[in-house]
C-alpha cells in the first residue's frame, strides 16, 4: 500500500462523455497540460476505440506528457485494447484501464454474458494489454451492484492475470460512505494477492454522494481516487477532484493520507476547463466557486477582517484564488502581467504572452483598474477564441426607443482564409439582429436556446462575459466572449460556436478524407 493517494484524473475521459462536454484534440491538449501542472498521477486521456479522433488525441497527450501516467479507456476485446496500446506508445509511462461489467443486472440484460464468460474475458483482455505495458488497470463496472464472492472472485482472476490496479466503480452513484468503506475494507483483505495491487474508487453523484463515498473509500484502503475537476462526468458527473483532493489536504489530521497534487493550480484549471467546454462554474460550488471565498454579510466579515479562519477552513492562495484584488494598470509590463498569470494559475507561452499583452493594454486604456477578473476574462479570451477561423473586423449596432425603426446590426468578419464579408441585419432587438447577422455571414443557421451576460469584474467600466447554448441541425454548442462591451461580449460568444461548429466540419472532413 502507498503512503499516499494516487490521483487519477478521468476529465478528458468520463468527464468529456457527458454531454455538452466534448473537447477537440487541442482542447484536450490545453487541459492535458493543466493536469500536469496540477501533478496528478494519471491522465486518462479518452478512450482510443471510440474514434480517430480520440486516438489521436491520446496520442498526442501522450508524446506532450512527461511526468503523469497517461492511460487509455477500453472495453475487454481485441480492438480496444489493441487501439489503446497503440494510442499510448508514445508516453513516458502509459497505462491501459480495461472494464467490464460484473453485476446481475449488466450481465444479463446488457452483455448477455455468465460468470464464467466474464472472467475469462477479462483475463483475456488483461493478458493482451500486458503485452503493450506492465501498468495494467482492471474495472468490474457496477463493481457495487455486483455480489460479494463474484466480485472477489473476477478480482482475484485480474490480479492473477496481471492487472497492478482495481477499480471498483460505484457506476451510477448507488452507494453511501458506510457501506464503500466496508466493502474497501472486505476486498484489500479478503482477495487473494491484494497487497501487490492498487485498489481505486471510482464514484459518481447521483446521489451527491461522490466525494463522500470516494473519500470513505480512501478510509477503507483505496490508494487512488478517480476524479474529474469541476466534478463533470456521466449524468451528475464524478468525483471533483478539486473537493477530494482538498479534503484530503484540509483533513490530514482525520485521514492520516495526502496527494501530491499542486493545488494552487486548482482554480486555474477549473476556469480553463470552464471555458474551453463553455460549461460555467455555479458560483456556490466548493473550493472554485466565486462565493467559495467571498464574504458578504456583516458578522461573517468582522469576523474574516479579525482572523480570516473564523469563516475560512482554506486559504483562498493554496488554491489558487488570488485575494489581492487590485492588480495592474496601463503602465504595467509583460513581466508583471505574467507574473500576476502565474499566480492566477495560468501558464503563458511567450505567443500568448504577447497577444494577450496587447488585449491587456487595450483594457487598462479603457478601464481605470485592472482586476484579476479581467485578466482572467482576457486569459481565457485567448484560449478560447484565439483559433478562429472568423474574427469580428467590425460591430455597429443602432437600437432606441422608436417602434417604427427596427434595430439594425451591421458586422463585418474577417475568415483566416483572406475574405472580409459584411451583413447588415433588422430584426426585433438589437442582440437578434448581430446573431443573424454572424449567421448569415458565416451561412451557419442557429437555434439560440441559452444566452446570459454577467459582469465578471467591478466599476462602470467592468468587463462582460456573454455565455450562449445554440443548437446546430446535428448538435448543441457553448459559445464564450468576453470584452468591455456587453454587445461586443455576446458577439464573440455567438462567433465562439460559429469557429467550433467550422472546426470541426474541417475536422471531420479531413478525417473522411483518410478513409
Ligand atoms: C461506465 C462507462 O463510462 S463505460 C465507457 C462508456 N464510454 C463510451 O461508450 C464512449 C465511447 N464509446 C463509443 O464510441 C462506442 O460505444 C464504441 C465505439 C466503443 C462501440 O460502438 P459500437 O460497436 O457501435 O457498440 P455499441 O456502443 O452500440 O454497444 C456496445 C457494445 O460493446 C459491448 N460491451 C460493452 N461493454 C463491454 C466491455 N466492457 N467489454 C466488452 N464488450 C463490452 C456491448 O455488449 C455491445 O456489444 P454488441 O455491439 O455486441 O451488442
Ligand atoms: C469505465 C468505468 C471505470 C466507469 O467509468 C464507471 O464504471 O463509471
Ligand atoms: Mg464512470
Amino acid at each position: 500500500m502507498t503512503d499516499r493517494v494516487k490521483i487519477f484524473d478521468t476529465t478528458l475521459r468520463d468527464g468529456e462523455q457527458a454531454p455538452g462536454f466534448s473537447m477537440s484534440a487541442g482542447q484536450k491538449l490545453a487541459m492535458a497540460e493543466a493536469l500536469e501542472g496540477l501533478r496528478v498521477d494519471v491522465i486518462e486521456a479518452g478512450f482510443a476505440a471510440a474514434s480517430p479522433g480520440d486516438f489521436e488525441g491520446i496520442k498526442a497527450i501522450a508524446e506532450m506528457v512527461t511526468e503523469a501516467t497517461v492511460c487509455s479507456l477500453a472495453r475487454c476485446n481485441e480492438g480496444d485494447i489493441r487501439a489503446s496500446g497503440e494510442a499510448i506508445k508514445p508516453a513516458r509511462s502509459g497505462r491501459i484501464h480495461t472494464f467490464i461489467a460484473t453485476s446481475p443486472l449488466h450481465r444479463e440484460f446488457k452483455l448477455k454474458m455468465d460468470k464464467d464468460e466474464i472472467v475469462r474475458r477479462a483475463i483475456a483482455a488483461i493478458e493482451l494489454a500486458r503485452q503493450y505495458t506492465d501498468d495494467v488497470e482492471f474495472s468490474c463496472e457496477d463493481a457495487i451492484r455486483t455480489e460479494r464472492d463474484y466480485l472477489k472472485r473476477v478480482v482475484e482472476a485480474a490480479i492473477q492475470a496481471g492487472a497492478s490496479t482495481i477499480n471498483i466503480p460505484d457506476t451510477v452513484g448507488y452507494t453511501t460512505p458506510e457501506e464503500i468503506t466496508d466493502l474497501f475494507q472486505f476486498l484489500t483483505t479478503e482477495v487473494e494477492g491484494a497487497d501487490d495491487v492498487i485498489f481505486s474508487a471510482h464514484c459518481h453523484d447521483d446521489l451527491g454522494l461522490a466525494v463522500a463515498n470516494s473519500l470513505a473509500a480512501v478510509r477503507g484502503g483505496a490508494r487512488q481516487v478517480e476524479c474529474a475537476l469541476n466534478g463533470i462526468g456521466e449524468r451528475a458527473g464524478n468525483c471533483a477532484m478539486e473537493e477530494v483532493v482538498m479534503a484530503l489536504r484540509t483533513r490530514r489530521d482525520f485521514f492520516g493520507i495526502d496527494t501530491r497534487v499542486r493545488t494552487e493550480g486548482i482554480y486555474g484549471a477549473s476556469k480553463l476547463l470552464a471555458a474551453i467546454t463553455g460549461n460555467a462554474v455555479p458560483r456556490n460550488k466548493a473550493i472554485v466557486g466565486k462565493n467559495a471565498f467571498a464574504h458578504e454579510s456583516g458578522i461573517h466579515q468582522h469576523g474574516v477582517l479579525a482572523n480570516r479562519e473564523t469563516y475560512e477552513i482554506m486559504k483562498p492562495e493554496h488554491v489558487g484564488v488570488s485575494t489581492d484584488n487590485l492588480v495592474l494598470g496601463k503602465h504595467s509590463g509583460r513581466a508583471a502581467l505574467k507574473n500576476r498569470a502565474e499566480k492566477l494559475g495560468f501558464t503563458l507561452s511567450d505567443n500568448q504572452l504577447q497577444s494577450i499583452f496587447v488585449a491587456f493594454k487595450e483594457l487598462a486604456d479603457a478601464k481605470k483598474e485592472v482586476f484579476d477578473s479581467d485578466i482572467e476574462a482576457l486569459v481565457l479570451g485567448e484560449a478560447v477564441g484565439s483559433v478562429g477561423p472568423w474574427e469580428i473586423e467590425s460591430l455597429y449596432v443602432s437600437a432606441g426607443s422608436d417602434e417604427h425603426r427596427m434595430p439594425k446590426a451591421t458586422v463585418a468578419l474577417k475568415h483566416k482564409d483572406g475574405r472580409t464579408q459584411t451583413h447588415v441585419s433588422e430584426m426585433a432587438g438589437p442582440m437578434n439582429a448581430v446573431f443573424d447577422a454572424i449567421s448569415r455571414i458565416t451561412d451557419t443557421p442557429m437555434t439560440l436556446e441559452h444566452y446570459a451576460v454577467t459582469s465578471v469584474s467591478g466599476g462602470e467600466d467592468a468587463m462582460a462575459e456573454a455565455t450562449v447554448r445554440v443548437a446546430t441541425e446535428f448538435e448543441t454548442y457553448q459559445g464564450r466572449g468576453a470584452s468591455t462591451d456587453t454587445v461586443l461580449a455576446s458577439a464573440r460568444a455567438y462567433l465562439d460556436v460559429i469557429n467550433r461548429v467550422e472546426r470541426r466540419t474541417v475536422r471531420q472532413a479531413s478525417i473522411a478524407a483518410q478513409h
